[in-house]
């Protein structure tokens, strides 16, 4: 028996990025002939794709483990490592994404759309996009970056206009079946249907689609028959019909109590979606009650006892019989009506569509704050030095203080300092934790001092623009290459552009100071790596 399956939990885990390499250019007579390790490829990123053919949860149910592969790792002679493969999954139209919390992420509706479920880590920057005129032969690259990881639910909510609810044998399946082309199995046991039937109805101009839940009893929100976990295939509707058996005589029934009863349920089901999700409240939605099995004598009777109840409690009421047909065609009609009034209010969501995450918070700003858990220690959270601290190998001393270069640029060091850090105090980023070492001379002095009157910048490497002047000069006269540090001064500047997500204001303010070079405004190459 083939098996439906709308609920799952799945683990998606996508790749790591690779390393950068650390590499020297060797070649013979030129022993040094300058760095030349490649980037790390970029991890594979796990995607959900909205595939039309897939109708259920079933696959993840046998597989929930999903993971995308690692960028490799650069090698030398410049050679950058090759990026993981995105594994992409399929999953039914309506898929909504939720957190272990319950709090949905992305609700993916229409056919090809797409949603990131976990992101590759980015590749580590190799020796050779990391040297700059200041650091000429880096010996050490970044790591990669590992990727997302993490656990998600998966929750088919049936894209229907129209929710047909009821207690069990009053007839749904039938109705869909005269109503639609679907052809669900119908028989005289309660439950027959096990998991809710779509079916496509043409009314006029409209085609809307309708769904066949299973029966529902009292006590479902408490899990009672199949319980309430079927309703989430109504949430999406734009009208929910109570389909009523009027032939069948049970005593204490009736079908204004039943339909009661199934309100009563009803308020007590909490729906996933909200409004922000395009899906009003519940209680909201329109109702038409459908009084089924004309045929019989006997629901006539009923039928006639109870209209002028429902008439009261305002709901439109309409008399068929799924099995002589009558009253289908102006059922059909008026849902199409409503289901109209439903989609001028609110416009579908566009058929394809990326589903982008929610951006995670500002990612340029950092805070420093004691840390609660450790004596005389500090926590600085920020996107970027928790990233940055990712990316480096702390066996390499020189990637450890190409590390606290970053860290002080970005003003770490400053707020430390301002803070009260001592040098020795446990300093926490991203779960790692060092001692304070400040890297800026007099370790405070920099907090007191105007900006840009760091020292370090007196021992730059950087051409003057005396220097410059007179290599010009010299260059025009014909004996440019006597000339020290030009060469340097022109190939390097282009190289000094990877500095990949250093502060640029520093550079500009460097820059300031002489004039600016083509090429020398300190922009990222790769934005945000
Ligand atoms: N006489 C008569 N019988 C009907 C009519 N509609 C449905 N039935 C019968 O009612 C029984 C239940 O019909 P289903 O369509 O399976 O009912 P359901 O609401 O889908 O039931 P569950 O799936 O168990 O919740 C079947 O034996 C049908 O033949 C009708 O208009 N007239
Ligand atoms: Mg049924």
């Amino acid at each position: 028996m083939s098996r439906f399956v709308d609920r799952v939990t799945i683990h998606v885990a996508a790749g790591d990025g690779g390393n950068g390499c650390a590499s020297v250019h060797r070649e013979k007579f030129k022993p040094l002939g300058g760095p030349d390790g490649g980037n790390g490829g970029k991890g594979g990123d796990v995607t959900l794709v909205v595939d039309p053919g897939v109708h259920t949860l079933l696959d993840f149910h046998h597989r929930p483990h999903a993971r995308a592969t690692r960028g490799t790792q650069g090698r030398g002679s410049m050679r950058n490592g090759a990026a993981g493969q995105d594994l992409v999954l399929s999953v039914p139209d309506g898929t909504v994404v939720l957190n272990p919390d319950g709090e949905v992420v992305a609700d993916l509706v229409g056919p090809g759309t797409t949603f990131v479920a976990a992101r590759g880590g980015r590749g580590g920057l190799g020796n050779a996009a990391l040297s700059s005129k200041a650091r000429r032969a880096p010996g050490f690259a970044l790591l990669g970056e590992p990727g997302d990881q993490g656990d998600l639910v998966l929750e088919l909510k049936s894209v229907a206009d129209v929710g047909l609810i009821g207690f069990p044998s009053a007839g749904k399946s039938s109705l869909i079946s005269v109503l639609s082309a679907a052809k669900p199995k119908i028989a005289d046991y309660p439950f027959t249907t096990l998991a809710p039937n779509l079916g496509v109805v043409s009314a006029g101009e409209t085609v809307f689609t309708v769904a066949d839940v299973p029966g529902l009893i009292p006590g479902a929100s408490g899990g009672r028959g199949l319980g309430l976990d079927f309703l989430r295939h109504i949430e999406r509707c734009a009208v929910l019909v109570h389909v009523v058996d009027c032939a069948t005589f049970e005593p204490g029934r009736d079908p204004v109590s039943d339909i009661e009863a199934l309100e009563n349920e009803l308020a007590d089901y909490t729906p996933a979606l909200t409004e922000e999700h395009g899906a009003p409240n519940l209680a909201q939605r329109p109702r038409i009650v459908v009084l089924n099995k004309m045929d019989v004598p006997d629901a006539q009777e009923m039928a006639e006892l109870i209209r002028p109840d429902l008439a009261e409690r305002g709901w439109r009421v309409f008399e068929v019989s799924t099995a002589s047909h009558e009253g289908l065609r102006e059922l059909s009609f008026a849902l199409a009506d409503e289901v109209e009034r439903y989609r001028a209010e609110l416009p579908a969501p566009e058929p394809t569509r990326v589903v982008v995450r929610p951006a995670g918070l500002d990612d340029s700003g950092f805070t420093v704050e004691p840390d609660p858990e450790v004596e005389d220690g500090f926590l600085v959270r920020g996107e970027r030095p928790e990233r940055w601290v990712r990316q480096t190998s702390f066996d390499n001393d020189e990637a450890v203080g190409y590390l606290a270069d970053r860290l002080a640029r970005l003003g770490v060091e400053e707020e430390l300092a301002k803070q009260g850090a001592q040098p020795g105090n446990p300093v926490t980023i991203g779960g790692v934790t060092f001692d304070w070492e400040p890297t800026t001379p007099a370790g405070v002095a920099i907090v007191q001092g105007a900006r840009g009157a760091d020292t370090r910048l007196d021992v730059s490497e950087r051409v003057t623009k005396d220097e410059r002047r007179a290599a010009m000069k010299a260059r025009r006269s014909g004996a440019g290459l006597d000339v020290p540090g030009t060469e340097r001064a022109f190939e390097g500047s282009s190289e000094d552009d990877v500095e990949e997500d250093d502060v640029e204001e520093d550079d500009f303010e460097e820059d300031d100071a002489g004039e600016i070079m083509p090429g020398e405004t300190g922009e990222d190459e790769e934005s945000g790596r």
